[in-house]
């Protein structure tokens, strides 16, 4: 029976691992724009990456606090089809940028506690999709894409009026788990996948989408 999971694969920078991911399975793909990221991408390299995505695969472009400049200059020269919200943007700012662009809206949430968990429902009814991922310390260089997980056992039997995707610190090796013990339909990587900071290994990403889809 084909699997009803949605796998993501998170900052690629190699139109050709796009391709390789589609071919594997996966539903979206992520571009990241934030500087301080081994995995940040120039718009023209972005547009690059846009053009070698099939139809069907959801191109995601994931900004951090980014203001109307950066995204008018993102959409403007990219084909992207969601966003993906990775800073401290409040529940208004997301609304505000679903209504000037009328493209969906995913948040990130850092969790940690049971505090962190309860605060996702500020954005269940405004975001599109949710993107539940372990928290990054205070002051930590980049807010994800860290490679470290969180405690599943804070979504196991959480319900959210939206799509909602699983991220941080999976792995072909953990994503089989992680689907079992937290019922996500949807799950996130971008470390897991790599053989060092910013450079995606083919043969992960084939066995991490094999293992989401199993
Ligand atoms: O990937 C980055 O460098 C990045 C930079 C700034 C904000 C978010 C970033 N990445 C987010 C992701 O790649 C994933 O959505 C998520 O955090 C899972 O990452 P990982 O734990 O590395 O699998």
């Amino acid at each position: 029976m084909p699997s009803d999971v949605k796998v993501k694969i998170c900052g690629l920078k190699d139109p050709a691992h796009v391709e390789l991911a589609a071919r594997a399975g996966a539903a979206y793909v992520g571009f990241v724009f934030f500087p301080k990221s081994p995995r940040n991408l120039g718009l023209d390299e972005a547009r690059e990456l846009a053009w070698a995505a099939p139809v069907g695969l959801a191109k995601v472009a994931l900004v951090v606090n980014a203001d109307d400049a950066q995204l008018d200059a993102i959409n403007d020269k990219v084909a992207i089809d969601m966003w993906q919200l990775h800073g401290s943007e409040s529940p208004e700012r997301v609304a505000e940028i679903k209504a000037r662009y009328g493209l969906p809206v995913m948040k990130a949430v850092g969790i940690a506690t049971r505090d962190d968990v309860a605060a996702i429902d500020l954005y269940a009814g405004i975001a599109d999709q949710l993107l539940i991922d372990a928290k990054a310390p205070k002051g930590a260089e980049l807010p994800g894409g860290r490679g470290l997980p969180f405690d599943w056992e804070l979504v196991v039997r959480k319900y959210w009026p939206c799509p909602w995707m699983l991220a941080g610190g999976l792995t072909p090796e953990n994503v089989g788990r992680a689907i079992n013990l937290t019922g996500a339909r949807q799950v996130d990587v971008s470390s897991g996948v790599e053989s060092a900071p910013g450079v995606k290994d083919p043969e992960l990403v084939e066995a991490f989408i094999k293992a989401a889809l199993a």
